[in-house]
């Protein structure tokens, strides 16, 4: 595990989050990889749903995803679950990831009101944050403006962060698609994130601030009349597998913003554990798959 003391500080990653997700995408395909220790799977891999087993199943995918994949998104639900010793290997494998230079996306989906984002800020993004990742996920329906402590840090320190915009679950739509007089809800948030990444593209770079949008959506972003090409964002994309998308779906869900599509995959990969080769292998075939559908369904921004 990395060890930092006073005398010893972190540096900080020398680039921007965004241009440095691009250059991983580029060079493993456009797939991030999640760790969710559901118990089902811990039983699945003849682990014991504790401790122990949440360990043996974090180093595996650990081994299996590190240097192989653009990026490793652990679900910190299936960690805080086991209370701190949970979260205590959340960390190592966090470290773990960060030592080899594999990017992180920790899913946590915090939203709150601005000061306490400040908290939230601190403990996930902070140069000596034992918790920092590359990227965190956060939920924007306290109102988009009350991320600005997450995001302000997030740029400081060369980190993103995934704002909640079209979720792959059935009930978001019934809150993200509601209009507030001509605007939906994730068009609102369609709006802010562009705005936060007008620098970024004006270098014509990928922006470090990235929306989450389900493989399952359908043609939600075009029904809504969202334009996500021109947010310059990195597009989270989950749902692929066991919530029934497929990687054909995204070209209708992503039109011509297919090209900074990050598609989420957890189960469907962990599926081929606990080999630590096998589960490497189905990793790389899935990110493979990507690249071919996705490099030739739409038209790169
Ligand atoms: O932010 C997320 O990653 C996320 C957003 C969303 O809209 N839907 C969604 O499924 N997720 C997460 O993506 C993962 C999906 O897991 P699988 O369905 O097993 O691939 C879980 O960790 C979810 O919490």
């Amino acid at each position: 595990m990395a060890v930092s003391t006073s005398d010893q500080l972190p540096s900080p990653p020398d680039r921007p989050f965004g241009e440095r997700l691009r250059e991983a995408m580029d060079a493993h395909g456009p797939l991030c990889a999640g760790i969710d220790p559901h118990a089902a799977l811990l039983s699945a891999w003849g682990l014991p749903d504790d401790i122990e087993g949440l360990d043996a199943f974090s180093r595996i995918c650990v081994e299996a995803f590190a240097g192989e994949v653009a990026c490793v998104k652990p679900q910190s639900a299936f960690f805080e679950r086991f209370g701190s010793a949970g979260v205590a290997i959340l960390e190592r494998t966090l470290a773990d990831l960060r030592e080899v230079g594999t990017l992180t996306l920790l899913d946590v989906k915090r939203g709150d009101i601005g000061s306490t984002m400040g908290g939230y800020a601190q403990a996930y993004l902070g140069a000596t944050a034992p918790l920092r990742a590359d990227a965190i996920t956060v939920s924007p329906y306290l109102g988009y403006g009350s991320l600005r402590p997450v995001l302000d840090l997030a740029a400081e320190q060369g980190r993103g962060v995934f704002v909640l915009a079209l979720t792959s679950n059935p009930e978001g739509a019934s809150v993200q698609h509601a209009r507030l007089g001509a605007e939906s809800v994730a068009g609102s948030v369609v709006a802010g994130v562009t705005a936060d990444n007008a620098e970024a593209a004006r270098a014509g770079r990928l922006g470090s601030v990235g929306m989450v949008v389900g493989a399952t959506i359908g043609s939600a972003v075009a029904d809504l009349g969202l334009d996500l090409a021109a947010a310059d964002a990195p597009l989270l994309a989950p749902g692929i597998g066991a919530q029934g998308a497929t990687a054909e779906d995204l070209r209708e869900v992503f039109g011509a913003a297919l090209g900074n599509v990050l598609a989420s995959s957890s189960r469907d990969v962990l599926g081929a554990g606990p080999d630590v080769a096998s589960l490497r292998e189905r990793a790389r075939d899935v990110a493979a798959d990507l690249r071919t559908t996705l490099s030739t369904g739409g038209d790169a921004p």
